[in-house]
């Protein structure tokens, strides 16, 4: 069966405090977007892994869909055998979150195809062993995240109709170095109330990880200026970056960007 795990934004992101297990607490809105990737699992003699399309680093075995399999092979020892093919599409290292979707939807489909019989819950739970930002998207509809991003709350936040412009410049930011070189902050005004009114979200909807990402890549703020001279009601940097989206409410008139800049622009369903 073939699936196509999709890539988040993140609405405002305040890193809140540094805990004591290296992670920190943030708030922050995640919202899923049309942008995908194929990922196929089907029934097989022996496991294999292969992947195609962006090149992905690391070894094969580090990767979060043989590590989703793996974790739930432990719990289930009667879990069949499967060759796994991901064509990948999501941007690397961009705040977008597209190996958490990996890793979250192979839990949802192996779920599916082996009738494990889990609960959202309890695959949310096995996600949120796999990454912060995986138990998001085993619901996949816009939710509030808190703690390390895996408490979830829903959000009624609908967004359909707009124009979305996502640029990614081709900057790969380490999560990890990026959380590294920021200063947790309490955040003043409730995110919640921030995102109930979208005439406040340009001057008051802030991506924490921006300032510091911003100083060090100056390109990647301009992209977030180019968003806003092409007439978005709202730009910002997604996750820890270096991705930058743009909401438009008409389809946005092509920029004048690098050759090399990855463009995915496409109304919102
Ligand atoms: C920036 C976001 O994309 C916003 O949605 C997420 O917080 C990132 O989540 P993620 O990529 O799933 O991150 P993880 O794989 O869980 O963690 C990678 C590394 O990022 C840091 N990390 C991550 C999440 C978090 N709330 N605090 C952190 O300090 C930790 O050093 C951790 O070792
Ligand atoms: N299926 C996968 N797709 C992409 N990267 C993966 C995957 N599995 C493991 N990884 C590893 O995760 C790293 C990318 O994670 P990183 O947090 O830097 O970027 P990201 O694209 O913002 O993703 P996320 O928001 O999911 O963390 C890659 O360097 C890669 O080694």
């Amino acid at each position: 069966m073939i699936i196509f795990p999709n890539a988040k934004i993140n609405l405002g992101l305040h890193v809140l405090r540094k805990r004591n297990d290296g992670f920190h607490d943030i708030e922050t809105c995640m919202y899923p977007i049309p942008l995908k990737e194929a990922l196929e699992i089907i029934p097989s003699k022996s496991f294999s892994f292969s992947h195609s399309g962006i090149s992905i680093p690391g070894d094969s075995d580090n990767n979060l869909i043989v590590k989703a399999y793996q974790l739930l092979a432990e719990d289930f020892p009667e879990l069949p055998t499967v060759a796994i093919h991901l064509h990948k599409s999501i941007p690397i290292g961009a705040g977008l979150g597209g190996g958490s979707a990996d890793a979250a939807f192979t839990l949802s489909l192996l779920n599916q195809l082996f009738s494990l019989g889990l609960t959202t819950k309890q695959l949310e739970n096995y996600a949120s062993q796999l990454g912060s930002d995986c138990p998001f998207f085993i619901q996949n509809n816009p939710q509030m995240a808190e703690g390390r991003g895996e408490k979830l709350a829903p959000l009624h936040l609908d967004l359909s109709g707009n124009w979305l412009c996502m640029i990614h410049p081709g900057i790969h930011i380490g999560t990890k170095e990026a959380y590294g070189g920021i200063q947790p902050k309490l955040s003043g005004k409730n995110l919640r109330t921030i995102l109930s009114d979208q005439s406040t979200w340009k001057s008051q909807l802030i991506n924490d990880f921006e300032k510091g990402i911003f100083n060090s890549h100056p390109e990647i703020a301009t992209v977030k200026e180019k968003l806003y001279e092409a007439g978005a009601w709202y730009a910002a940097m997604s996750g820890s970056g270096s991705a930058v989206f743009g909401l438009f409410k008409d389809c946005p008139t092509a920029m004048d960007l690098p050759e090399n800049y990855f463009v995915f622009t496409e109304k919102l369903p």
